[in-house]
């Protein structure tokens, strides 16, 4: 099973903490991320959920059909706990015209490219323009370099992902589903990175 079908097996299951008390606010304990994956297909975002959520990678992942949503909460040091409520998208063009039912209710945005591929990092760039143009006026973006292991077929230079998050006032970071490295840190730092960017209602649990 790749990816993909691993995570609609799972489609809607619960993990981590249960719920507890909103106190609301950026000063809350419990905050609720929805968070929607662009990206142009194939360049890793149901690994990058899957390596995530379970700490599994599929070598075989299946493209994703539609969007698959998963949720999972974690503890950061402070004891803040944040629940991801996570729309996977699907990349394939066919799909293209479903995304906004995803990402219009998305309070941050994570657009995925691939470092081995420069049509992934074009395709990135045209996400984040719709985004900017028929996202929420707040949202608030990441930019991700997956498939970092792959750094001897590197065709996209960190430092043009760097520039390009920086015009665009996004997070960015570069990752690997496969070794898992850098995908916590893309989950835990990005939080952090947008509850100071957005309204404090936003995030409340
Ligand atoms: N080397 C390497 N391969 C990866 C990595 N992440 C994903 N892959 C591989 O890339 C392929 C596509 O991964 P998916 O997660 O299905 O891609 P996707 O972006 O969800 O694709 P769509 O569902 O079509 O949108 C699979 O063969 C994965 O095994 C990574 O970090 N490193």
């Amino acid at each position: 099973m790749g990816c993909a079908s691993s995570i609609a097996a799972r489609d809607s299951r619960q993990l981590g903490f249960p719920n507890s008390e909103n106190d609301g606010g950026h000063d809350a304990k419990n905050l609720r991320v929805k968070l929607v994956l662009l990206g142009d297909s194939g360049v890793g975002k149901s690994c990058i959920v899957l390596r995530f959520v379970r700490g599994q990678f599929d070598p075989t992942s299946k493209v994703t059909v539609g969007a698959s949503f998963l949720s999972q909460t974690i503890a950061l040091q402070d004891s803040t706990t944040v629940k991801f409520e996570i729309w996977d998208t699907a990349g394939q063009e066919r799909y293209a015209a479903l995304a906004p039912l995803y990402y219009r209710g998305a309070a941050v945005a994570v657009v995925v490219y691939d470092i081995t591929s420069p049509d992934s990092f074009s395709k990135a760039q045209y996400w984040v323009k719709e985004l900017q143009k028929h996202g929420s006026p707040d949202i608030v973006m990441a930019l991700v370099g997956n498939k970092a292991d792959l750094n001897e077929k590197r065709e996209v230079a960190v430092q043009d992902g760097i520039d390009y998050a920086e015009k665009n006032s996004m997070f960015f970071i570069e990752t690997s589903a496969k070794t898992a490295d850098n995908i916590n840190e893309l989950f835990e730092d990005f939080v952090d990175y947008a509850t100071s960017r957005l309204p404090p209602d936003i995030l409340a649990a």
